[in-house]
């Protein structure tokens, strides 16, 4: 018998697993998620900033306000939370035991798995300038954290397409003077967007790329790129206070690549499964962006949807008599003593 066997592990700590990690504290699961970031929250730590419109009954709110929501509903239950650990490959053995292994070396062992990997492990493209790494504490960014870093500053931005394009335009509204820099000809992204910035302040260099980072004044602080022309090799100095590099993410979904099983696939990437969630191999089960069937919604509320649904599957799989769905808010005896507290600060 293995002792720190869990009923669900759940990989990834997006808003799909986040969300199955509440739902199966629910119902009543040990539960595990496990993350490869040092933080929980998926890929809308790529839009801390940005006000998120569409989920239902939240008025707007930031990606940042979001995140924390999210992370204090996913570990109302307490669930078992592994971070900076990539699961490099899902094995099931003859006992039906899913075990899934891990970067640090460890192996964890579940009744039921739960993907919710999202798009995968994201990573920003770097810039490729030796030494620049050592800016990344100081003024050389790859997201926005947060606007007010860049109010009445002078910025540079690396990247010519949608999301340096949209940052281009909302930088340029609170700071001082915004440059853009890109190797390509011309802009790749929504017309209105681009249309907007090519109308705006923003000054443009096209085929050119940051070449070199100087700290002339403070070593850690950059405060002068040295821009080169593609096609002519000139070179140009601007002075500057930050710098954004905006040239992508690299992904990397080799997880079930790595895995002998028997996972069906749609274009080689989603798990094909369907509104219930399971996918060709019993006890493994998806949520969000990695998940697709008919009628399937690839946003943040879809997550929701999703992981209810795997949670389910997964609580019947182990307990075919479980009823179908968990109970309602008001009925469900694990909230009654949180009730008691909220009940409390409401009559203050
Ligand atoms: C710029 C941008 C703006 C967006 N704006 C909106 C919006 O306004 N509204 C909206 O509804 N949606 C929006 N979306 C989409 C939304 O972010 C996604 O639908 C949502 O994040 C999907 O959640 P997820 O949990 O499925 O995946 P993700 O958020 O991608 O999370 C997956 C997590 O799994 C982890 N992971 C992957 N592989 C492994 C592994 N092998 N081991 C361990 N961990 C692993 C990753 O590190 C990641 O943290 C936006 C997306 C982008 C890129």
């Amino acid at each position: 018998m293995i002792l720190d066997c869990f009923d669900v592990t759940i990989i990834g700590g997006g808003p799909a697993g986040l969300y199955s990690t509440f739902y199966s504290g629910l119902r009543e699961m040990k539960t595990k998620i496990i993350e490869f970031q040092p933080q929980l929250g998926g890929k809308i730590h790529v839009y801390p900033e940005k006000m998120i419109w569409d989920v239902g009954g939240l008025l707007p709110v930031t990606g940042a306000q979001l995140i924390d929501q999210l992370v204090e509903q996913g570990l109302t239950f307490h669930p078992t939370v592994v971070l900076n650990e990539k699961v490099e490959a899902i094995e099931k053995r003859q006992d039906g035991i899913f075990v899934l292994r891990g970067s640090s070396g460890e192996a964890h062992y579940s009744r039921t798995v739960i993907v919710a990997t999202g798009s995968g492990i994201l990573q920003p493209q770097k810039l490729e300038i030796d030494g620049a790494d050592r800016f990344e504490l100081t003024n050389l960014h790859y997201t926005i954290q947060s606007f007010k870093r860049f109010k009445d500053k002078v910025v540079i931005i690396s990247g010519g397409r949608d999301a340096a394009i949209d940052i281009a335009n909302e930088l340029e509204a609170i700071a001082k003077k915004v440059y853009l820099s890109y190797r390509g000809e011309s802009l790749t992204g929504h017309e209105s967007q681009i249309t907007q910035l090519l109308n705006s302040s923003v000054t443009c260099f096209f085929q050119t790329t940051i070449t070199k980072l100087s700290a002339q004044q403070q070593k850690d602080q950059i405060d002068q790129v040295e821009l080169t022309h593609c096609e002519t090799g000139e070179t140009s100095y601007l002075t500057v206070d930050e710098v954004l590099i905006n040239h992508g993410f690299d992904r990397d979904s080799s997880l079930l690549e790595n895995s002998d099983l028997p996972v069906e696939l749609i274009d080689n990437f989603y798990i094909a499964g369907d509104s219930s969630a399971a996918s060709s191999v019993p006890g493994l089960y998806a949520a969000g962006d990695k998940l697709k069937y008919d009628g399937k919604i690839h946003l943040i509320l879809g997550t929701f949807h999703d992981a209810a649904n795997a949670v389910n599957s997964a609580k019947k799989y182990l307990d075919p008599a479980a009823t179908e769905y968990a109970m309602v808010s008001s009925h469900n005896e694990l909230f009654k003593e949180k009730n008691k507290s909220l009940v409390k600060d409401l009559l203050k």
